[in-house]
């Protein structure tokens, strides 16, 4: 800890499962103060151990920003944020919409996205945990309000079959679909293109000297094109 200054916090686990899984683990802190706070632009975000966050921080700037943009914002919008994580992008995104609405699977990281909302004095948003395949439905969407904007941030597993259907009933006038693996949102676009073009694309290098490349694209409803 002498060594590196930088190191603002340090914690660990003992798992003694045959996995790598930290998900039902309890993360004990050795030293600070158990999460580390990242900047973007002028927003903070808190994020604790078992909470996803980009790895690469000034990349996530520029991740962001794309997404901001083919988002085309203009404050009037109600804006969802799946797969939301700590509540980043939808964050990133709060000055040009009129409300936003973030879901994630992981509780500890909605209870930071809701912290994040705070501590960037953001009250025009709402974070739920769950499956999006669960928390999705028809009753969430008529409580919160029809979506002018969808973005979605999944794993590299892509979107589940069914949220793709949902999506398609739905029929958000646009959809930003941020993936790191592009093969799977290929798989998913061509679902999606029963009812939306692919209008704009932008990959970002979020991942150096990998062949991991991080793919933005921007979808609209055929029929508002
Ligand atoms: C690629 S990360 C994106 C997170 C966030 N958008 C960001 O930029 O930091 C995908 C997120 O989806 C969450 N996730 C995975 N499967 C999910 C599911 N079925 N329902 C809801 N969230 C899920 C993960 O916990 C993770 O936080």
């Amino acid at each position: 800890m002498q060594q590196f200054p930088e190191i603002t916090t340090l914690l660990y686990t003992i798992n003694t499962k045959h996995n790598d899984s930290i998900y039902d683990l309890d993360p004990i802190v050795y030293h600070g103060k158990g999460y580390i706070i990242e900047k973007l632009e002028g927003f903070q975000f808190k994020v604790s151990p078992k909470s996803f966050f980009q790895t690469n921080t000034k990349q996530a700037e520029k991740l962001y920003t794309i997404t901001r943009e083919f988002a085309e914002l203009d404050g009037s919008q109600v804006l969802y944020d799946l797969y939301c994580g700590t509540g980043s992008i939808g964050i990133f995104c709060s000055n040009q919409a009129q409300k936003i609405i973030g879901v994630e699977a992981i509780e500890e990281a909605i209870t930071d996205a809701r912290e994040n909302a705070a501590l960037n004095n953001i009250h025009h948003s709402f974070f739920t945990a769950g499956d999006v395949i669960d928390v999705c439905d028809n009753a969430f969407f008529e409580t919160h309000g029809k979506p002018d904007v969808i973005i979605t941030d999944p794993p590299r597993a892509g979107m589940h079959e069914k949220l793709v259907k949902k999506l398609l009933e739905i029929a958000a006038p646009v959809i930003v679909y941020v993936s790191c693996n592009p093969a799977t949102q290929a798989r998913d676009l061509a679902l999606l293109d029963e009812k939306y073009a692919v209008t704009k694309m932008q990959p970002v290098d979020m991942f150096p000297h990998t062949h991991h490349i991080e793919n933005v694209v921007q979808l609209k409803l055929k029929t508002v094109i």
